[in-house]
């Protein structure tokens, strides 16, 4: 698909406002499953959308008729009657020589039919141009041949569609083959690429952080907030002053308590009438999508390399690697990612060194299954892939006495370290970990042993439909290399998995070796989006998007295009609210676990007070998520609670790029920590939260509402996603019936018109 055009024009892409986190990938490895064990044969899948015929994506803009046309051609040479007219035109559509004039002028046969109906319909329902009217009368009395209406009928095709007048300028547009040069500051310098590649746990961070903590400034850039996180703590503790970015906020180092490894709210001082932003500190932690290219560096450090070829967020590596501005670049990953690397820095001239390293602590292989829960032991880690069996497995676990902290991706950051803590600590009693694969990248704690509970996992593949997969090789190993840590209370990691069925796959995981990372992620930039609607002002963002994706240029030796899907599923979410589409572009790059409908749902009326120009304070905030939030008495309560923090992590989100119309950040975060502590609660008493949850279904027969998160555990079935999207929310369990009827109330009041509310001025294009 990418190779069909060769025409090489190298366009300078000025790319401020990359798209951010693809929401569901934010905290997971997806990694090409090449190297799957088919034998297990645990593949789902959707029906795919890729091998759609690209003309399909163009839909015919409807034609205005010329209010010149009135009736002139009919003073010439009479009336026409309809019957006629009709016959003449599909006699037209029916000669085999239209078809290859219309080839030749880029009409295959699906716009060429599309445009034909659209001409059709014209021609009946207007007045005619006098030329065409005297043309078709002409035919008509055997004066004229029917192929003499090909110039009308293309000059109304071009107007049908008018990506036919500027395709080459399109394609020129969506040229990606030399992202390299979209950074010429970067190119301008001669930067020193290391490479550290190693197994887990073989110090490839650590040497590399060595030389960030000696630097006069750096940038650390990681896959997750947990990782950059733990790098903000421990620059801080050595008194290297370090700030931690991530998509919703910049914490300052002065906020940073290195005793508690917790994040401080920053102190107010009352007398302060305007408090001054700290400076910034001259080492920086962050996610790598949040990497500023506008900073010089003495170092960068981007983490976990091998993510460069992530179908979703491996964009965000390779605009890293191509365009950070800092002298020394570490980059740290398995071996697998070496070759690409080095043939992408040919690409910019630059010599990468690499240095190899073995893993610092031995890791076995259990020779058998754990087969109970009844075997668990202190330094345990059971890893899980969906919330389901992270609350049976965990509260199993504590009905035989051990204390559990549990970890999963959609915990706010600070529950996350807090449960970390929890487990790290040789004085605390609890030394059991339940959690996902949100501890599997390069995160430390204190485990002995990893239990794979299962080795399926949901994943997206590259057409951005879900289906489960078996775990690929390099996820096993990341999620394995956390036992055993060096420095930790154990000296050797074990690993083995839940059932015995399993023991096999995952010796046959752990014995390979990963498959080379063969490219590179791309994302088309705001800029080329903002290019592609002034050609095609009618087209949607989401075909913009399409249109892109299936136009684009791609040097496919070294690049892949990220797939899209979230960006559309947002962008077809809010394509009926009116947005400039710089805005548009910046809301669909927002994290959003759209699998969450309350969260879509706030999403979109943050949206419509977005574009009804009403900033979204604070009051407004509550009303939304009906804050005050109530301690959790169940699962499912805990559930909306944390729905509750994704929608103030989002309001933090848009705050960073629209801190007019999200004015009370300081506010936001206070409510964020408010609720951190009361998640923190409900996961310190999660066992409980699973006995209240149990005890409500037992009184209400089985059908008490709001009792317990009814996901199946099922796999996907292909019908998924069918009928009514609310029937099938309320039958998964994501929301009760009372909360979907709530949710079609405030949504039915939320689109009629405000009466008496005092609006500021406008300042939005409509698009
Ligand atoms: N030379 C060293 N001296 C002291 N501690 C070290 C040394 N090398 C590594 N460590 C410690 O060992 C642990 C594992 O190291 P590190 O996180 O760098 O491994 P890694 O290779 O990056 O693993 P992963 O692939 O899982 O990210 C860390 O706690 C780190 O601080
Ligand atoms: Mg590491």
């Amino acid at each position: 698909m990418y190779k069909n055009f060769t025409r090489i024009i190298s366009i300078s892409c000025n790319e401020t406002l990359q798209p951010c986190i693809t929401p569901f990938l934010r905290n997971s490895v997806l990694c090409t499953n090449k190297g799957r064990i088919s034998s297990i044969g645990y593949v789902f899948r959707r029906t795919k959308k890729h091998d759609r015929n690209p003309s399909s994506l163009f839909v015919p803009v409807p034609v205005k008729p010329n209010p010149d046309d009135m009736n002139i051609g009919e003073e010439f040479t009479g009336r026409l009657k309809k019957q006629d007219l009709l016959k003449i035109l599909n006699r037209f559509y029916q000669k085999p020589e239209v078809r290859v004039l219309a080839s030749e002028n880029g009409l295959d046969d699906t716009l060429l039919h599309q445009a034909f109906l659209s001409f059709r319909r014209h021609c009946l329902e207007h007045d005619l141009p006098p030329d065409l009217h005297i043309t078709i009368s002409d035919i008509l009395q055997g004066a004229g041949n029917v192929n003499d209406l090909f110039p009308y009928f293309v000059r109304h095709a071009r107007l049908a569609f008018p990506h036919l007048d500027c395709l080459d300028d399109l394609k020129k547009i969506s040229d990606l083959r030399t992202p390299a040069n979209w950074y010429p500051q970067a190119r301008s310098m001669n930067r020193k690429i290391i490479f550290h590649a190693g197994p887990t746990n073989s110090g490839k961070t650590y040497h590399a952080m060595e030389r960030f903590l000696s630097a006069k400034s750096g940038v650390y850039c990681g896959p997750l907030k947990l990782l950059a996180a733990e790098i903000y703590h421990k620059a801080n503790k050595r008194g290297i002053p370090c700030d931690l970015v991530t998509g919703e906020e910049r914490t300052h180092a002065s906020q940073c308590n290195i005793l508690t490894g917790t994040v401080d709210a920053p102190e107010e001082d009352p007398n302060t009438i305007v408090e001054a932003e700290p400076k910034e500190s001259s080492h920086v932690a962050c996610t790598v999508e949040m990497t500023s290219l506008n900073h010089n560096y003495d170092v960068a450090v981007i983490d976990e390399i091998q993510m460069i070829g992530d179908k979703g967020r491996g964009w965000a590596w390779t605009r890293a690697i191509l365009g950070l501005q800092a002298d020394e670049i570490h980059l740290c990953g398995e071996a697998g990612a070496i070759n690409l690397i080095e043939e992408i820095c040919n690409t910019t001239g630059e010599e990468m060194e690499v240095r190899t390293y073995k893993r610092l602590t031995e890791l076995k292989v259990q020779d058998s299954a754990l087969s109970s829960l009844d075997n668990v032991q202190p330094g345990d880690c059971i890893v899980c892939f969906n919330k389901n069996d992270i609350y049976s497995v965990s509260r199993a676990i504590e009905q035989r006495g051990h204390e559990v902290a549990v970890i999963y991706g959609s915990l706010p950051p600070g529950t996350k370290l807090a449960q970390a803590n929890k487990f790290n600590d040789p004085e605390n009693s609890c030394k059991v970990m339940v959690a996902t694969d949100a501890i599997g990248l390069g995160i430390n704690l204190s485990i002995r042993r990893i239990i794979f509970y299962s080795l399926v996992k949901p994943v997206v593949n590259e057409d951005g439909d879900k289906e489960k997969d078996v775990i690929s090789i390099s996820q096993a190993l990341q999620i394995a290399g956390r036992a055993g840590r060096y420095g930790s209370a154990w000296e050797t990691g074990f690993v083995t998995t839940f059932r015995p069925e399993d023991h096999g796959t995952l010796k046959t995981l752990l014995a390979s070796t990963p498959d080379p990372v063969a490219q590179a992620g791309l994302h088309p930039t705001a800029e080329q989006m903002e290019l592609y609607a002034y050609h095609l002002p009618h087209a949607t963002l989401s075909s913009l998007m399409d249109i892109f994706v299936h136009l684009c240029t791609v040097d496919d030796s070294l690049y892949f295009m990220c797939n899209t899907e979230a960006f559309k599923f947002l962008a077809e979410m809010i394509q009926h609210v009116p947005l400039p589409l710089r805005a548009r572009y910046v809301f669909c790059c927002a994290p959003i676990n759209n699998k969450l409908p309350f969260v879509c749902a706030t999403f979109l009326k943050m949206v419509r007070q977005y574009s009804r120009s009403e900033p979204l304070t604070r009051g407004w905030l509550c009303r939304a998520v009906d804050w005050p939030a109530p301690p959790p008495r169940t699962i499912m309560d805990l559930v909306h609670l944390e729905a509750v923090f994704d929608v103030l992590e989002l309001y933090l989100w848009l705050s960073y790029r629209f801190p007019d119309m999200f004015p009370d950040v300081k506010l936001v975060r206070e409510m964020e920590v408010e609720l951190d502590a009361i998640i923190q609660q409900g996961i310190f008493q999660i066992t409980r939260l699973l006995r209240n949850s149990e005890q409500l279904l037992k009184e209400s027969g089985g059908a008490a509402e709001g009792a317990y998160p009814r996901a199946p555990r099922a796999p996907a079935r292909p019908d998924d996603g069918k009928g009514k999207l609310s029937d099938m929310l309320v039958a998964r369990g994501l929301i009760t019936p009372q909360m979907l009827k709530k949710l079609q109330s405030e949504l039915v009041a939320d689109s009629k018109p405000d009466r008496g509310k005092k609006k500021l001025p406008t300042r939005h294009k409509r698009k």
